[in-house]
């Protein structure tokens, strides 16, 4: 059991576990994660914790005062009350051991102290009303700040940009926040708990100078180790969790994949449960260890710890025997006075456990308004120049964009026209830039250089909501929202209030009609199967929910990502025709896909290839055109079409 303190800095980095580095290619314990902590570690010191306190209890009271201030101003007003009843009832304690041993007959002496008696009854009656006022406030306030504080962390992370929720730091910053909602509520508990505890030890305090002034010194010795090991170990304990919050995610990720549907059949199939489950016990085994370190970290300091309180009341008590023995106080004095040292250190001990506690909890929230600041920092900003509602035509001019952390630009210097009320088809291999060109245009990303204009303003400096307001998704990884087939196409404008003609109409056009008349409760049917009553769709049936979706938003600009690949040949064609019939109603339509046969129609087809703007022009031109890619890429879909039946011999 080791008990001196070494700093993260200089452990030596224990190697990836097999797991780790099969599954994840690499250690999932930052070291760099946590010298972003650093700070926070190193403040968690005494004089760091009395310096921060303050202002991070004050944040939490604003917490509060936002969440419920009535229940708020109770657990203040019945905090305080019970500070003051403890005080008085120290000083009535003083008197009744006074009127005790003062001389005279027991009789006489029971009647001094029978006023301070029945005082000390009504502090205690007066002490539990408000102890139980208070619990009742907690208890209101509690679940309100963690709903406050959960909000504000769901709130931020729904509004950043893209690139944040792709970007693996801000993973982590989320991870770490995700605690910061219940620490927020947890404090509550705490700040009232130490409040307390600040009440209770400034009564015993007072008493106790009242009494002899070498007293005070002395119970803060008995409180002085403790403080010491309460503090080591919740810094290690958040140094801890920090180092392998990464780790732990990884973990739960391998765990819900075993229950998760959409892993479901290769977990049975493949074998893959007994793979998963493996490694799930090689992760789980190697957090235990860090579990059982901590623990013998926190044994050892309590022990050590304890030792020290226990001379440090050594030292007291015979400090109070030298001062009776010397006569420097008066037997019934004593008395008083190791009653209240022994309420004294009970409360210092509980106050430094729950300004521990506060201080830890607080780490927690502190990460919680880091995420928040960042978030802000990231978030997709508000306002800006004003977007045409019909377009006449949208320009990429000169467009590069290279995704973060890559050296390959996944699109390279794309000048092209989209005009109003075309269909635009984006063609061309696996990687080559199609879907990153459609996210541009609907302004999940900008580019790093060049400009996607909007009958000539910038899509940059437009309003981001009136840009997503003109777009329409149907994306290849679209999603299969765990709710009512309604909900699953009216959700395509959650704003609007729902009209039950624009519903059928969309239904009617995706061809979703025909598979909500087969659902048991139509419409309402929920399209879950992980909960009672729910259905679970084929992958076309679903993806006509997507277009029914995208149909229901009505958007200028539809951008339609591989929309048909889950559909049986006569949907598709359908699809098709129903799409270029939207065209011819105004709607600029993006077409991306594979299946070069529909796109024939297109009025324009791009063809990508490596990021780069290859060739252009109708179906009918980039044939024409011999050598072309576009010509390659269609014949060789057409000779697969066209070759003879191949004759299946079994092995
Ligand atoms: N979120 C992302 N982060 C980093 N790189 C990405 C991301 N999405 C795509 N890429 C990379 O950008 C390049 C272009 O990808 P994109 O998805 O645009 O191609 P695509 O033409 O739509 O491909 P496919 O036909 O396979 O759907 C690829 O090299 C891909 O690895």
């Amino acid at each position: 059991m080791r008990i001196g303190i070494r700093r993260r800095s200089e452990q030596k980095p224990e190697p990836a576990s097999e797991s780790e580095e099969l599954l994840f290619g690499g250690r999932l314990r930052y070291d760099t994660g946590w010298s972003q902590h650093e700070k926070a570690f190193l403040d968690l010191s005494l004089v760091g914790m009395a310096r921060k306190l303050p202002s991070l209890v004050g944040g939490t009271i604003r917490l509060a005062w936002r969440a419920d201030r009535g229940a708020l101003i109770t657990v203040g007003v019945c905090e305080i009350g019970q500070g003051i009843a403890q005080a008085v009832g120290l000083v009535v304690t003083n008197r009744i051991l006074q009127a005790l041993f003062a001389a005279g007959s027991t009789e006489e002496r029971l009647r001094a102290a029978l006023p301070s008696l029945v005082v000390a009854a009504t502090v205690a009656v007066l002490n539990a009303v408000l102890a139980s006022g208070s619990t009742a406030g907690t208890g209101r306030l509690e679940p309100k700040v963690e709903r406050v504080a959960t909000e504000q962390y769901l709130d931020r992370a729904a509004r950043v940009e893209l690139s944040a929720i792709e970007d693996a730091q801000f993973h982590r910053l989320l991870d770490s926040a995700q605690f910061g909602s219940q620490s927020a509520r947890r404090m509550i508990g705490a700040c009232v708990a130490a409040l307390n505890g600040i009440f209770a030890f400034a009564a015993a305090a007072g008493v106790l100078t009242v009494l002899h002034p070498v007293l005070l010194p002395l119970l803060a010795l008995i409180a002085l180790p403790r403080s010491w090991g309460a503090l080591r170990v919740s810094r290690r304990r958040y140094a801890s969790l920090q180092m392998w919050i990464e780790h732990a995610r990884a973990g739960r990720l391998i765990g819900s994949l075993l229950t998760e549907n959409s892993a479901a059949q290769e977990v049975r199939v493949h074998g893959v449960g007994p793979f998963l489950l493996g490694h799930f016990r090689t992760m789980s085994e190697a957090s235990e260890a860090e579990q059982t370190r901590l623990a013998d970290d926190k044994a050892g300091t309590e022990l050590f710890a304890a030792a020290l309180t226990g001379a440090a009341s050594l030292a007291t008590y015979a400090a109070l025997a030298g001062l009776l023995l010397t006569g420097r106080m008066q037997f019934a004095v004593a008395g008083t006075a190791v009653f209240a040292i022994r309420t004294g250190s009970a409360s210092l001990a509980a106050l430094v456990m729950h300004v521990n506690q506060l201080y830890e909890e607080a780490l927690f929230v502190a990460d919680l308004e880091k995420l928040i600041a960042e978030a802000d920092r990231r978030a997709i900003p508000t306002g800006g120049l004003d977007l045409p509602s019909q377009p006449k035509e949208i320009r990429f001019e000169n467009v590069t964009f290279t995704y973060p952390g890559r050296d390959i630009p996944a699109l390279d210097d794309v000048t092209l026209s989209i005009p109003a009320g075309a269909v635009v088809a984006l063609v061309g291999e696996n990687g080559s830039g199609k879907s990153t060109l459609a996210k541009l245009l609907a302004g999940l990303y900008h580019p790093d250089s060049g400009r996607i204009a909007w009958d000539g303003i910038d899509s940059a400096a437009a309003d981001r909501d009136q840009l997503f307001s003109r777009i329409a998704l149907v994306t290849q990884d679209f999603q299969r929202w765990p709710f009512t087939a309604r909900t699953n196409i009216t959700v395509g404008q959650p704003g609007a209030p729902t009209t039950n003609g624009r519903l059928q109409q969309a239904a009617d056009y995706s061809g979703a009609d025909s598979v909500i008349d087969a659902l048991p409760n139509g419409l309402r049917t929920l399209l879950a199967r992980q909960f009672q009553g729910g259905v679970e769709l084929s992958g076309g049936q679903w993806q006509r929910f997507g277009i029914a979706r995208a149909r229901y938003r009505a958007a200028p600009v539809l951008i339609c990502d591989e929309p048909t690949s889950a559909l049986d040949p006569r949907a598709e064609l359908e699809t098709f025709d129903k799409i270029r019939g939207l065209a011819a109603h105004g709607q600029t339509v993006i077409l991306v896909t594979h299946r070069l046969s529909s796109v024939r129609d297109a009025d324009v087809i791009y063809v990508l290839h490596h990021g780069r703007l290859v060739e252009h022009g109708s179906h009918e031109e980039l044939l024409a055109r011999p050598g072309g890619r576009y010509q390659e890429l269609f014949q060789m879909q057409a000779a697969r079409y066209q070759a003879s039946p191949v004759s299946y011999e079994p092995q």
